[in-house]
């Protein structure tokens, strides 16, 4: 087994994830204020539901929500979730005709393809395609293509390495005498690793879809897990998912809308043993939407190259709870990572 699997680098990367997190919530910010002009549009509408923003704007409600968090978790408006307001320094810098407006400053970046791509997207509800490749496929089907997948892999494995460890390390308190775990488009298996890795009771299988699980294959290979840790080869949506003691979506349900995620969650429930344990391992909104603002900017990102999100513990809890699940507690990690776990019957 690889030896760097159970091992925690010296030094914190959170810095440098966020780099990359945030890489484009400054255009979603420069969207909102230049094409739609929102917050002029709030300073005449107070206390306005996110329900009555979006279709004022013609905007749909996946978006709305993403944007919304963002200018609440940077300070720009304030109040309930549902009933959002300026706040002093959204009314001073952000509102067209206040002789502190910074409209002016955004507007090198008014017409970048990635603004474009946000406008379509708050339109259409629709994920863009700036991140695919030129042939303007999206994310979603641009994983289907073997080299845009390995690239993505990577990505993603490189930093499955380090939240692999916090989550092994967290998890310990959790996992009881469970042995199996299955973990629901695992991609590379890092997280399957790292978790055999510091958890020798536990076999693991990961389910991805082709081309991905040839990667995952090599991955496992390349760490001498193969007896440990098994791949399938499946359809998340279309086919059942073999029954295990623990089942880990990781970074998956941040992917979808809440039809999508609520399918994926009702077939963890299926295949979940009596007493069985869900981890969901993510990066998290707080239940009042007001941030945490580097997770607020990965949202952005993601609504820009996906159907999801960053969801709130609350919003997954509700269809958990709805499932017949316990939830437990959301549990920080490590770089704005967690998780929340849930039990399957019995208590959290
Ligand atoms: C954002 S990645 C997360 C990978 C890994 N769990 C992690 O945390 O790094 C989402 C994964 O879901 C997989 N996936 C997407 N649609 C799928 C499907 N229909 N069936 C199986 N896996 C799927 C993708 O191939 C991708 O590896």
């Amino acid at each position: 087994m690889s030896a760097f699997l159970n091992q925690f680098p010296a030094t914190d990367p959170g810095g440098i994830l966020d780099l990359r997190d945030r890489q484009f919530a400054a255009e979603l910010i420069a969207t909102a204020l230049l094409h739609l002009d929102l917050f002029t549009w709030l300073e005449a509408n107070p206390g306005v539901t996110s329900a009555a923003i979006a279709e004022h704007f013609g905007i749909k409600e996946r978006p709305t929500d993403v944007m919304l968090t963002l200018c609440r978790a940077y300070g720009f408006v304030a109040g309930d979730p549902n009933r959002v307001s300026l706040t002093p320094m959204g009314r001073e810098h952000l509102v067209k005709g206040s002789p502190w407006f910074l409209g002016p400053y955004f507007v090198p970046v008014r017409d970048t393809p990635v603004v474009r791509g946000f406008l379509d997207v708050l339109r259409t509800g629709k994920p863009g395609n700036w991140q695919a490749k030129s042939d303007g496929k999206g994310w979603h089907e641009s994983m289907l293509d073997p080299e845009f997948a390995r690239e993505f892999t990577e990505l993603m494995n490189s930093r499955g390495l380090v939240f692999g460890q916090a989550l092994a390390r967290e998890l310990t308190p959790l996992l009881g005498p469970r042995r199996t775990l299955l973990d629901v488009g695992g991609g590379s298996g890092i997280y399957s690793s790292t978790l055999v890795a510091h958890h020798p009771q536990l076999r693991a299988s990961v389910l991805e879809q082709s081309p991905v699980d040839v990667i995952t294959r090599s991955e496992i290979a390349r760490h001498g897990l193969e007896e440990k840790v098994e791949v399938i080869t499946a359809d998340m949506f279309a086919n059942d998912w073999p029954q295990s003691e623990i089942i880990l979506l990781s970074n998956v349900l941040h992917d979808w809308d809440f039809p999508e995620v609520r399918l994926l969650l009702e077939r963890a429930a299926k295949a979940l043993a009596p007493d069985g344990l869900l981890v969901i391992h993510d990066a998290f909104i707080r239940d009042d939407k007001s941030g945490p603002v580097a997770v607020a900017e990965y949202s952005a990102l993601l609504m820009n190259i996906t159907q999801g999100k960053c969801y709130t513990p609350m919003e997954l809890g509700g269809v958990l709870t709805d499932l017949g699940f316990r939830v437990g507690l959301f549990h920080d990690t490590v770089a704005h990572r967690g998780f929340l776990h849930a039990m399957k019957g019995g208590s959290p």
